[in-house]
């Protein structure tokens, strides 16, 4: 079987503490990203879905396991992976242009100054950022319009992975729905794969090829992964008819209301180290008809799964 683009493999993070029992944030995370695709992540807050993110990033180093993308080790940052923070992390001494300019001159040092800046015009429209705006430094502009400038920079690079935290929060919902799209246009016209951490379930659904569901910490783990079958194009308007949709999105809000904490009291292994184990794959869309296919994300057919994490008759577990 040809191996996952980003492979995560028991990623555990602990920080000691001093005279005291150490804070294991998460233990033995494992799942696998295909080449291409579109991955959410959700839990509540705590969980470490942003340490998790500064793994794959090369920005964090976890107390054990390894992340690898495209069969190497993830050991530093690097331009095949573009970032945005939930706090912009843009150079203060310079404008919203030059912050974009920068990253480019980085990817393309063979480029002129004319197409550098051409490229880079063309991400700052793209997230409405232009007539003056672009020449601001980041303390002159809101917080929308800095996030914005952090999306043009990542988008500017076009990475091999985006990796995206909570990158909508900070909009008002007109240039979020407009920002969803542009990058659901550039990700779909491209090769690029996207794991982006969000708090909100239907941006999650309209978005994702995946959805990972996360247990509540100390000791998270993701506990599933939920398959979001709803045909592309999808539209925000049209999508809530679409027959899956609330099975999708009573299975997600279900999960973080209840089972991320319940699951989060049930240690597997108490009495030993814990084995690595990849997230049970769910397909709430055909949990009327019965089971799903089985073909496809993430799976790993023969591989030992979790026993199923809620009664059957409720969703499609893979085997
Ligand atoms: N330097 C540190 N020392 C000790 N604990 C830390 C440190 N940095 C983060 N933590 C803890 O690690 C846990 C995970 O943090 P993280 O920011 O990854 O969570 P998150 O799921 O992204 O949360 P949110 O949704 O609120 O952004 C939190 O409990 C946090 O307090």
């Amino acid at each position: 079987m040809k191996n996952p683009f980003l492979e995560i493999d028991a990623l555990t993070k602990r920080y000691p503490s001093p005279g005291g029992e150490d804070l294991t944030v998460f233990e033995d995370v494992s799942f696998d990203i295909n080449k291409g695709e579109f991955v959410c992540i959700i839990g509540h807050s705590g969980c470490g879905k942003s340490t998790i993110m500064n793994v794959l990033a090369g920005l964090d180093t976890a107390t054990s396991g390894a992340v690898t993308m495209d069969g190497k080790e993830v050991v530093g940052p690097s331009l095949d992976r573009g970032v945005v923070f939930q706090n912009y992390s843009l150079l203060p001494w310079r404008s919203a242009l030059k912050n974009v300019t920068f990253g480019v001159r980085a990817r393309h040092p063979d480029w002129s100054k004319e197409q550098i800046l051409e490229h880079s015009y063309k991400y700052l429209e793209m997230v409405g950022l232009s007539g003056g705006a672009e020449h601001r430094k980041p303390s002159q502009l809101s917080g929308g319009m800095r996030q914005r400038v952090s999306i043009a920079r990542a988008f500017a690079i076009q990475p091999k992975l985006l990796l995206l935290d909570e990158p909508f929060g900070a909009l008002d919902a007109l240039t979020r729905g407009t920002i969803q799209d542009e990058l659901i246009r550039i990700w779909s016209g491209s090769e690029q794969t996207v794991f982006m951490i969000t708090h909100d379930v239907d941006e999650a659904i309209l978005l994702a090829d995946r959805i990972l569901l996360m247990t509540n910490g100390p000791y998270a783990r993701v506990a599933e992964s939920v398959v979001i079958d709803i045909p592309r194009p999808r539209n925000r308007a049209e999508i809530i008819h679409d027959p899956g949709y609330y099975k999708i999105r009573n299975h997600l809000v279900e999960f973080l209301a209840l089972r991320s904490k319940a699951l989060a009291e049930e240690r597997p292994d108490d009495d030993g180290p814990m084995k690595p184990r990849r997230p049970a794959t769910v397909r709430p869309a055909h949990s009327a008809e019965g089971e799903g296919s089985g073909e496809g994300l993430g799976e790993r057919p023969g591989e030992d799964r979790p026993a199923p994490l809620v009664e059957p008759e409720r969703m499609s577990l893979v085997q």
